[in-house]
């Protein structure tokens, strides 16, 4: 006997996603069917693998596919599928909840977005799967059993804060999704979904490469079966398998929106096929813009992978490195076992070797799209080009094609990125240093003191703004053979006399420059250091009195920053005081010391330089309150 109906309540979580599809984020509501067909198609995977891993369960594999079936006079739409099916479990936990994680989040953000289109955009990128049923229906009725088990379960709700589960007899293996269908309305985007042509036109248009078939029983029960087989709506031809000049852009966008679910044509396809020992095809799309979680922690990444057309798994891991976590789409390798696992996949050579040559495919694309269409290059760096610069401290193998791939703000032209053989190109007579500046925005890193030489003297620095730039320029030694050097970093000496001519009367002037400041350098010295591991003339300020560097192996404050943040215990890192050997105050001050070694003020004159070079960097004063008081004191002097 059937056990009684229990009605239990959506998670909260859920319950606001629900209200969110309800109420129209969607304008296309005819994608409902693409989620609950691709939820079928899914199940039916899991099915024919289970069956081939799995002997011992009995389950009949001859016949997968999915139905769809209209009742004219009930008014509704059944999506069936003869799959894996649910258990009374499986329905509470993965109906009745949102187990993804990012959903709160994601749910804050929708409710910020500024208008529909936002909000839509971000609930395309997470993909409302089954619940897009409630778009188009005002109650929807859900019969399963598991493959392998005998109690059936049939799940019912109307979208709003429950829904009702209990068990039923009789059940086949599979699962079948009951819409009872909203009156079809044309200015709210709801479709006549009881129009066999209609069905027809989505299934072709969203669904056509899903690889099972997709079987529409005619409206008229009794007369479809009088007719025999039921109508195939889908072409169910494996893209990836087919030549590529046999398969049209057009098939190759709507390949791509089915798999990764976007709704809008990817940047760049590539289609690649390996003959030889070990035989693949792969068809991946780096798509036009980021996934709301793309730089969160458990943020899915990899391809699809296939076996001989069966699929395996999702998000493969082990098929693409973490840099590349952004580029969707398929990969089916031949010479796999069906019962693969990732810990396998993640040892294999030959998985090892397919990645590689995918990586180096997916990356030589974005060169040529780079050479060829600079404008989508420019967007999808946008999107993407944070990530890919993990690349040059996580892929040794390629760090010159990625360095080929930067493209970042310069002090060439305020408008426009550059690529690094840009810069290269535009150096100056001699220079064989691209100098480059890190900071958290194009501000402050234009107006740090530490461009003043270099803006003076007419060379170009590199603005760096990205987390990830602190890291990676610290690893990447060159580009074609061109220094990096950070200009907040070692001794630039730009009065460097390279040639020759001159060169002995700029050394003699400034060693008798050091000379003269050799004291002042001293007493400060020591009178810092507690803040700074030296201090010295510096070559590179032409109007401010003092700044910050480091040696050139030294981590830059940020990235001290970043790792403490982290929790890392790092020992103090102490910097160099470079002071400007013409600047009124520097000479005013040198003045002074000489005058009066003994003089306790210099010693609040000596900490507020040290403070103004750290803020003007947009450094942190370790005792803001202590440096107010010397100023404000300093001040109060001057008047
Ligand atoms: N027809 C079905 N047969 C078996 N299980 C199903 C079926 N439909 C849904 N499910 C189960 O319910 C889960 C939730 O489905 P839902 O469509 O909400 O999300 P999803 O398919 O996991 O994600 P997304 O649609 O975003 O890719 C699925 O992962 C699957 O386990």
């Amino acid at each position: 006997m059937a056990s009684p109906t229990e009605t239990l309540e959506f998670q909260a979580e859920t319950r606001q996603l629900l209200q969110l599809v309800i109420h129209s984020i969607y304008s296309n509501k005819d994608i409902f069917l693409r989620e609950l067909i691709s939820n079928a198609s899914d199940a039916l995977d899991k099915l024919r693998l289970e069956s081939l891993t799995d002997t011992d369960l009995a389950a009949d594999t001859s016949d997968l596919h999915i139905t769809l079936e209209v009742d004219q006079a009930a008014r509704t739409l059944t999506v069936r599928d003869n799959g894996i099916g649910m258990t009374r479990d499986d329905v509470v936990d993965l109906i009745g909840t949102i187990a993804k994680s990012g959903t709160a989040s994601l749910l804050a953000k929708i409710k910020e977005a500024k208008d529909a289109d936002a909000a839509q955009s971000l609930i395309g990128q997470f993909g409302v799967g089954f619940y897009s049923a409630f778009m188009v229906a005002d109650k929807v009725t859900l019969h399963t059993r598991r493959a392998g088990t005998e109690q059936g379960t049939v799940w019912e709700s109307d979208g709003e804060g429950s829904y009702t589960i209990a068990e039923a007899e009789g059940l086949p293996v599979g699962t079948s999704v009951t819409l009872h269908l909203k009156p079809a309305d044309g200015e709210d985007g709801l479709g006549d979904y009881l129009a066999t042509w209609k069905i027809r036109q989505i299934v072709k248009q969203y669904s056509d490469f899903i690889r099972w078939p997709i079987r529409m029983a005619a409206e008229d029960q009794d007369e479809s079966e009088r007719r025999g087989e039921p109508e195939t709506l889908n072409s169910m031809k494996a893209l990836w398998a087919r030549p590529r000049s046999e398969v049209t852009e057009a098939e190759y966008n709507e390949f791509y929106q089915q798999i990764s679910h976007d709704w809008q044509p990817p940047a760049e396809t590539v289609h690649m096929r390996a003959e030889g020992t070990f035989e693949y095809e792969a068809l991946l799309f780096v798509p036009a813009h980021a996934p709301f979680d793309l730089f969160s922690r458990d943020a899915k990444r990899g391809v699809q992978l296939y076996v001989k057309r069966v699929f395996i798994m999702d998000d493969c891991d082990a098929l693409m490195p973490n840099y590349l976590r952004f580029v969707k789409g398929v990969v089916d390798a031949h010479d796999l076992s069906l019962n693969v696992s990732r810990e396998i996949l993640q040892h294999d050579r030959q998985i090892t070797a397919v990645r590689r040559r995918l990586v180096k495919k997916v990356l030589a694309a974005l060169k040529d799209m780079r050479t060829k269409d600079s404008e989508t290059y420019a967007k999808v760096w946008e999107q993407f080009g944070r990530v890919l610069k993990e690349g040059l401290i996580e892929d040794r193998d390629n760090t010159d094609t990625l360095l080929e791939l930067v493209s970042t703000a310069s002090t060439h032209d305020p408008e426009k990125a550059t690529t690094l053989r840009e810069y290269v190109a535009r150096m100056k007579d001699g220079q064989d240093t691209v100098y480059y500046l890190t900071g958290e925005n194009r501000a402050m890193v234009e107006n740090s003191p530490h461009m003043e030489a270099f803006t003076a003297k007419g060379y170009e620095v590199l603005i760096l703004t990205d987390p990830v730039d602190e890291i990676w320029t610290d690893e990447v030694p060159s580009f074609d053979g061109h220094r990096f050097q950070s200009i907040a970093k070692g001794q630039v000496d730009l009065d460097d006399d390279s040639d020759g001519d001159g060169g002995d009367e700029a050394k003699t002037e400034k060693a008798q420059r050091e000379q003269d400041f050799a004291a002042l350098l001293g007493w400060l010295q020591s009178t810092l250091a507690e803040h700074v591991k030296q201090v010295r003339l510096s070559t590179r300020l032409t109007t401010s009195a003092a700044c910050l560097v480091g040696d050139a192996q030294d981590l830059t404050p940020t990235l001290e920053k970043m790792y403490r943040a982290m929790g890392q215990d790092l020992p103090q890192v102490k910097r160099i005081l470079e002071l400007n050997p013409t600047h009124p105050l520097v000479t005013a001050l040198r003045r002074a010391h000489e005058a009066n070694a003994d003089d306790l003020a210099l010693t609040d004159i000596a900490e507020l330089v040290h403070g103004s070079a750290l803020l003007a960097e947009g450094g942190d004063l370790p005792d803001p309150a202590r440096f107010t008081r010397l100023l404000t004191d300093r001040l109060t002097h001057t008047l």
